[in-house]
């Protein structure tokens, strides 16, 4: 390639070491490229007789012409997508993502590009529509792991950019990793990534098209799923959705497979449905009342108080929000921001809502405690200065005092732990009744959620927490009924009758006998009723919004149960069993509830019993009078022990009582003749005899000190006895036979009721 222009310009630089006649760049130039090129070539060429130029001068135009046009393409592409592409950018955290890696795993020129991610099936929710091996031989072990190894992975595109055509458009699926602050005062760097969706043209109509169709997509996959959500690690809990982490989508709950009084079912259904109907949403705005709902559900454990709440999630395709207000690290601005977190539709459900120890405040003593022994303290220094010859007394008497107050002081801790509340209460505790409050239905809190607060304990509950507003709803849930025993039985052995009710799209699909009965024809529409009377419809001011489910004789019998469920139907219908095999399996199921007796099991039991024998319905017949009474004589047994650990408990507490109070006494003698003592001390010294006094053997002598101590270990002894059985759960306070709290003097040293404050100023007492 002869270039003349470059010839020329080497001669004119004068610093020419190549062959002449042969094109290249003059070595200036050379030089500015490549340091020390000059001294190089020219030393090539003077060994070698070898001329690199030519090579180094077409390299370097090479270099130059790629980044130039590099550089060119660059902007001209960068200023095409500008103005001729639009995009839309989706964050890790939004269900939007989710839908979208999900769809974009199954899309062929996705499938084929080169750099992909993989998720294992574990992490998949896949692994549930698998089908169990037909052909597998009876008794043979199953083993999960290579059942689910069954399941293929998925792959998705990843980090990076991949071109798709979707619909006749050009996409580009770009997926970013960004290093954001985040965490406490967003001290942490964490990993966040989006996907920007970029389309060819200027609309982004394309990309709202696909992303309705990933939507549609998962929907029609997930028709019959509950998405659950917890709050996040503290660590990463942020504003928006990140402050709920998606812990499991799970097959929604089947409402018929929740035993309960079809009233109660049917009136909960009603009133979410109401609540949900876009119609209400602008009755409440327009008579300015907050758009939410509060239901209670209470009884004891195990009566599927969670169970329908799952179930309720399911009918109305409303994520699920779980929290326990127990959890540790959950803080009053954690749960402000939790519930200012929440989606504009959703059920939220507060398990256990008793249990966080969520009181109010107690009027803070401890200042005033402080002042006044502060004060009594400086009085016993004015004491001490005036009657120096009672001081060994004092202080021994003001050593017990103060560790019979610990010892009280620890046993009401250790009384509070057992009753339910959490120790050191409102230190501890992150959680106040003002804080849930102010959570629940503060000025920033979402509306249109529905909170669903269960409790085994409803008399524990604050009243602020019940009134309308918070919870418009009561539902109360018993130990098991005949009628739901029975129910139990049949949804064991006919549960696939029901599948078809797994998608109601009607009200009238779920509870056909109810709904059509126009069970709620006296109920007014939401339109014609203020608040307050809608409240009061549904909420009796203090009886639970229906009867507890109709309770049968106690003494039925399977044909009496049989012809009371046909008369009456109070639980939506059992299923419809028209071959000869399902009648024998109803007539079983009448006399297995007759087997048992009402109210004394949980569904929860009955159902353990049931699902040890699930395929076998003749012997959980067959067997469960054996069960029952194995079951009874356990629960008569923990009675029992029940009953004795109370009677110890009351035994120890009237000892200890007793013990505090003889040492009291003994104190009492202790000083007074300490008193004497000296006086008649100051008298003989008076008469200038004062050490033969001090040496008088004849009168009796006491050794305080040793006694207290004694005393004090020995009381200790007994009070730390007394912490550890409330420990184990037998309350103090729950024991109506206290210390005799006739002797003002004594120190009820037990008595679980006493505050520290009671107990500091009895210790006072001692001490002064
Ligand atoms: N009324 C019911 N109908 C159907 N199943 C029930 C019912 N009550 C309890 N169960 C079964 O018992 C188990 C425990 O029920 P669930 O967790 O709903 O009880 P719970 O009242 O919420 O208990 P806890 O108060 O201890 O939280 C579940 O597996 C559920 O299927």
């Amino acid at each position: 390639m002869s270039l003349p222009g470059l010839h020329h310009l080497q001669h004119i630089s004068g610093n020419d070491t190549t062959i002449p006649g042969i094109a290249h760049l003059p070595t200036s130039i050379l030089d500015a490229f490549i340091p020390g090129y000059s001294f190089i070539s020219k030393y090539l060429l003077d060994v070698f007789g070898f001329d690199i130029s030519i090579i180094v001068s077409v390299l370097v135009l090479g270099f130059a012409c790629t980044t130039g046009v590099h550089y060119i393409y660059r902007h001209l592409w960068a200023s095409f997508l500008t103005h001729f592409t639009a995009s839309v950018v989706i964050d890790a955290y939004d269900i939007i993502y989710d839908n979208l890696l999900s769809w974009a795993a199954e899309q062929e020129d996705l499938k084929r590009v080169r750099s992909l991610k993989v998720q294992s099936a574990d992490y998949t929710d896949d692994v549930d529509d698998l089908k169990g091996d037909e052909n597998a031989a009876a008794g043979a072990i199953f083993n999960f792991n290579s059942w689910a190894a069954k399941v293929p992975p998925r792959y998705e595109p990843d980090t990076g950019y991949h071109w798709f055509r979707h619909k006749g458009h050009w996409f580009k699926f770009s997926r970013e990793s960004n290093k954001v602050q985040g965490g406490w005062m967003g001290m942490m760097i964490q990993d966040q990534e989006t996907v920007r969706l970029t389309v060819l043209g200027r609309s982004t109509k394309p990309i709202k098209d696909l992303i309705l169709d990933t939507r549609d997509r998962n929907l029609s996959k997930q028709i019959a799923k509950t998405t659950v959500r917890r709050p996040s690690p503290k660590e990463q809990r942020g504003r928006g959705r990140q402050a709920w982490n998606k812990v499991a989508v799970r097959p929604s709950r089947p409402m018929g497979t929740v035993v309960l009084d079809s009233k109660q079912k049917a009136a909960v259904l009603r009133d979410i449905n109401d609540f949900l109907d876009p119609a209400t949403t602008r009755w409440y705005s327009n008579r300015g009342i907050p758009y939410r709902r509060g239901i209670l559900l209470y009884g004891p454990p195990g009566t599927g108080k969670t169970s329908l709440s799952f179930a309720l999630a399911g009918v109305f395709g409303l994520d699920i929000y779980c929290m326990s207000l127990s959890e540790k690290t959950l803080s009053e601005e954690d749960l402000i921001l939790l519930f200012n977190s929440l989606p504009k539709r959703c059920i939220v459900l507060l398990e256990d809502i008793d249990s966080a120890g969520i009181v109010r405040k107690k009027p803070d003593t401890t200042k005033e405690e402080e002042k006044r022994s502060k004060g009594e303290a400086e009085d016993k220094k004015e004491d001490a200065k005036n009657e120096k010859k009672d001081e060994s007394a004092e202080t021994t008497a003001a050593m017990i005092a103060k560790e019979v107050a610990k010892a009280v002081k620890s046993a009401n801790e250790s009384n509070d732990r057992s009753a339910g509340g959490r120790p050191g209460s409102s230190n501890d505790m992150g959680i106040t009744m003002s804080g849930l409050l102010n959570a629940i239905d503060g000025v920033a809190s979402q509306e249109g959620r529905v909170l669903i607060m269960t409790t085994n304990y409803p008399e524990k509950l604050d009243d602020a927490l019940m009134r309308p507003g918070r919870v418009d709803m009561k539902i109360e849930f018993t130990l098991a009924s005949r009628i739901q025993m029975r129910e139990l039985f049949l949804r064991m052995y006919c549960v696939d009758s029901r599948e078809a009710a797994r998608t109601p799209a009607n009200l009238k699909q779920i509870m056909p006998d109810i709904l059509e009965a126009n069970a709620f024809a006296d109920r007014p529409a939401i339109s014609e009723k203020s608040n307050n009377e809608k409240h009061n419809t549904l909420v009796p001011s203090t009886r639970p919004l229906l009867a507890t489910p109709p309770r049968m004789p106690t003494t039925a019998t399977p044909a009496r149960l049989r012809s009371a469920n046909k008369a009456s139907s109070p639980l939506e219908s059992a299923p419809s069993l028209q071959s000869e095999q399902s009648l024998k399996i109803e007539k079983m199921a009448d006399e297995f509830a007759a087997s048992l007796p009402e109210a004394t099991f949980s569904p929860a039991e009955v159902q353990g019993y049931l699902i040890t024998r699930k395929k076998d319905p003749s012997s959980a017949v067959a067997e469960v009078a054996a069960w029952r009474d194995a079951e009874l004589a356990k629960k008569n047994a923990k009675k029992e022990a029940q009953r004795e650990a109370q009677k110890d408990e009351t035994k120890q507490d009237k000892e200890v009582a007793s013990e505090i109070s003889s040492r009291n006494e003994l104190v009492k003698i202790e000083k007074e003749d300490a008193n004497e003592e000296g006086r008649g001390g100051e008298k003989l010294a008076d008469n200038g005899d004062s050490e033969d006094v001090g040496d008088d053997s004849s009168r009796p002598k006491t050794s305080i000190p040793a006694t207290a101590e004694s005393g004090c270990g020995a009381l200790l002894g007994n009070v730390e006895g007394v912490r550890e059985d409330s420990d184990d759960g037998k309350s103090g306070s729950e024991d109506g036979d206290s210390a005799d709290s006739g002797d003002t003097d004594s120190v009820a040293g037990s008595e679980a009721s006493q505050s520290s404050v009671e107990s500091d100023e009895r210790g006072d007492e001692y001490g002064g």
